[in-house]
């Protein structure tokens, strides 16, 4: 099925007075390594950015150093044994074995020790790159493999396969990516995430989410690493839902896929096909009380954020199509010329109350996950505009967004 904005309702829940950090999810990571630091720093704050409530990392020292500079709150030791929510390993891990120094070594054998541990520490995993291997040289037991999430692009789905000793049946057509991620699933019994341009997302129960196609700006190294990071929190972040209902991994996999694509888009300008997602799917279930988001400061603060999301989205200019497609940049040169008929169907830029709680929910996220996506997307930026980078200057509200953390060195500009 395809996922809708619907299924993000409620996986950013707000802090209540009962909450601690460690009732807000604890997300530990093992990402990064000699070679790759990078992947260790754009995982570890992605997760940060995200709204978990503690998170541990390990990693090379340059990646402690850039993450204590930037993300102080990050505690900087995760290992076996250590209570933690969900897991995120081998982002920047050439391969768990094939490491250089011995640290790195130490930490890949912490992975499968923390992999072969899941069920029993009551958490979950986010598997990435390198650290799919543990699938290949761990006998794992299904009650694991059911608690961990894979995070596959093409090249690691048939390395994957070749290291099993498998590889698809002749009947399951090379291209298709739905099929592909499903046969994986169910033959490791874990939810698999098949990522490129429209990501697929399978449960070893057969259930499959369809998201929508990411920007493609997206297409630049580190933007995986992001995604771990997003989805290790929003798995914490859901974590005591997720023990009661395990079958809602897949969702919020799922729903991290989304977050990340929308911060893309969002980043990049290139907001049409967002936009249009979150019109695509009206929700009868919240138009019934209207009286819900009037007269309270909550609903001033609300209207508030929900105005400044949507001047970030550009939402205010879609009615008028023709401005439309002067202001969304890459991909509105789809946007077919002005006619009525057409006009019936653009979104018509007026916000459902079912999609303002939608959008709430994404507040809380985004701005986080578009940081982390500007701090990788230097190349995004440049690439989308090199003739005339102060054009980005439109864009500079967003350095201004109410709670807008100012890290890696300032607002955008
Ligand atoms: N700044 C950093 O620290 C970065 C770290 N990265 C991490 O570093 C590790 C290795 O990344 P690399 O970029 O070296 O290699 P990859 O693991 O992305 O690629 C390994 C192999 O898979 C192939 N491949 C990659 N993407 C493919 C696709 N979409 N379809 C088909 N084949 C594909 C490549 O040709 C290559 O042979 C990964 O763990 C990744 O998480 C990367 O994200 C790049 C940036
Ligand atoms: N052409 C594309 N269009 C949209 N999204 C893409 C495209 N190519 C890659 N992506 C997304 O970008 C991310 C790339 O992740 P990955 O291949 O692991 O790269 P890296 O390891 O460098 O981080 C994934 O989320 C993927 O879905």
């Amino acid at each position: 099925m395809d996922i809708t904005p619907e299924h993000l309702v409620g996986l950013f829940p707000a802090p209540t007075p009962q909450d601690s950090k460690y009732t807000r999810g604890v997300v530990g990571l093992i990402t990064g390594t000699q070679e790759y630091p990078g992947a260790g720093i754009l995982s570890a704050s992605a997760a940060a950015s995200c709204g978990a409530g503690y998170v541990r990392y390990s990693g090379p020292p340059e990646a402690r150093m850039a993450l204590l500079m930037n993300h102080p709150e990050i505690v900087l030791s995760a290992r076996p044994g250590q209570r933690i929510d969900a897991w995120v390993v081998g982002s920047g891990f050439p391969g768990l074995f094939r490491t250089e120094t011995s640290e790195d070594k130490d930490r890949g054998a912490d992975v499968i020790s923390i992999l072969s541990s899941l069920d029993d520490m009551d958490s979950f995993a986010v598997v990435d790159a390198g650290a799919l291997e543990a699938f290949a040289v761990a006998d794992f037991e299904a009650r694991n493999c059911a608690r961990c999430v894979i995070t596959p692009h093409q090249g690691e789905v048939e390395r994957l396969l070749h290291l099993l000793g498998d590889e698809l049946p002749a009947h399951y057509p090379q291209q298709n990516r739905t099929a592909t991620a499903l046969y994986l699933a169910q033959k490791l019994g874990c939810t698999v995430v098949f990522k490129g341009a429209r990501t697929v997302v399978a449960g070893a129960d057969g259930t499959m989410f369809t998201c929508p196609e990411a920007t493609h700006w997206l297409a630049t190294a580190g933007s995986g690493d992001v995604l771990a990071g997003i989805m290790g929190a929003m798995i914490a972040l859901n974590a005591a839902k997720l023990q009661d209902k395990p079958e809602m991994l897949s969702q919020v996999a799922a729903a991290a896929v989304c977050v990340h694509s929308l911060a893309a888009g969002m980043v990049s300008e290139d907001i049409y096909s967002m936009h249009e997602w979150l019109h695509s799917h009206e929700s009868d279930d919240f138009d019934d009380d209207e009286d819900d988001f009037e007269d309270s400061d909550e609903d001033a603060e609300f209207s508030k954020q929900i105005s400044e999301l949507r001047r970030l989205m550009g939402i205010p200019e879609i009615p008028d199509k023709t401005d439309a497609s002067v202001s969304l940049g890459q991909g509105s040169e789809d946007i077919p010329e002005s006619s009525d008929a057409e006009a019936s169907d653009m979104p018509d830029g007026e916000l459902t109350e079912g999609h303002q709680i939608i959008l709430m929910d994404l507040i809380r996220a985004l701005p986080h996950a578009m940081l982390i996506l500007r701090y990788t997307g230097d190349d995004i930026m440049d690439t989308l505009n090199p003739q005339n980078p102060d054009e980005f200057g439109q864009f500079g509200g967003v350095g201004g967004y109410p709670g807008f953390p100012f890290r890696f060195g300032g607002p955008l500009q």
